[in-house]
């Protein structure tokens, strides 16, 4: 990536679900820029994740072009693909995805195996301040990450995106656990850390409530049309 590189680009994209009565979805042309925050706005079943594994190269265009920070994700391999995702883009999951039988730190420094160059840029004790920044309680680093709460959960797996400090955050309905209160805490400290490394932010929700503290609002209408195959 360089300065100039948007964080993200989509230019006529295209993707089905495979099989009958699949979902469909199209992209003319989204970006994000470096650093930039964007809410994309849409109900439940309107395609947001669907949106957002294209984004991240867990699945694949059927044509155009998915760019992260420059790069065609559609010209990698699953593998590579694999790889980039994990040294540059921190994914926040919507059911958060984490090692219940793992620790807190295990499942924090996770992302780090498959990503050397995000290793090199992890301080000795990220996990342990990340921990910190995001409000978990000290020593917590070392218990199971299935003995946590839902709302420990959710920033575990926070400071497992962050870490590293990955280039692009994406996040999936990640405070839709949260009550109201809980949810302005957490935005906020995921906000600082955004601000701290420069990271972009796209998340994705069903909840316009959230759109005050991120640079864009958009609907997933107002950058993609979706369809339907007959089945
Ligand atoms: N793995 C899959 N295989 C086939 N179809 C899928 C798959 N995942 C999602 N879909 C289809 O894509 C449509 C859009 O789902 P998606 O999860 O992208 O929406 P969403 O906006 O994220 O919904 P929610 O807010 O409820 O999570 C679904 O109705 C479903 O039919």
């Amino acid at each position: 990536m360089t300065v100039t590189d948007p964080a993200l680009t989509l230019s006529d994209v295209r993707f089905r679900w495979p099989g009958p009565g699949s979902f469909g979805l199209s992209v003319p042309e989204f970006r994000m820029a470096q650093g930039e925050s964007l809410l994309l706005l849409g109900e439940s079943g309107s395609g947001k994740s669907t949106l957002l594994s294209l984004i991240c190269g867990i699945v694949t265009a059927d044509s155009g072009r998915v760019a992260v920070g420059g790069t065609d994700l559609s010209a990698l391999r699953a593998g590579a693909r694999d790889r980039f995702r994990a040294e540059g883009i921190g994914v926040i999951f919507q059911q958060f995805n984490l090692l219940p039988y793992a620790s807190v730190a295990d499942n924090i420094l996770l992302p780090l195996r498959f990503a050397p160059a995000r290793r090199r840029r992890a301080a000795p004790d990220e996990a342990a301040s990340l921990c910190a920044a995001l409000g978990l309680p000290e020593g917590i680093t070392g218990t199971n990450a299935g003995r946590l709460s839902v709302g420990q959960q959710q920033r575990v797996a926070v400071a497992r995106a962050l870490i590293g400090q990955p280039p692009l955050i994406v996040a999936d309905e990640p405070t839709s656990a949260l009550d109201a209160a809980t949810q302005d805490s957490f935005l906020g400290l995921l906000f600082d850390r955004i601000a701290a490394t420069g990271s972009s932010l796209l998340m994705v929700s069903h909840d316009e409530r959230l759109g005050a503290r991120f640079d864009r609002v958009l609907r997933l209408t107002d950058i993609a049309q979706t369809e339907r195959r007959a089945a």
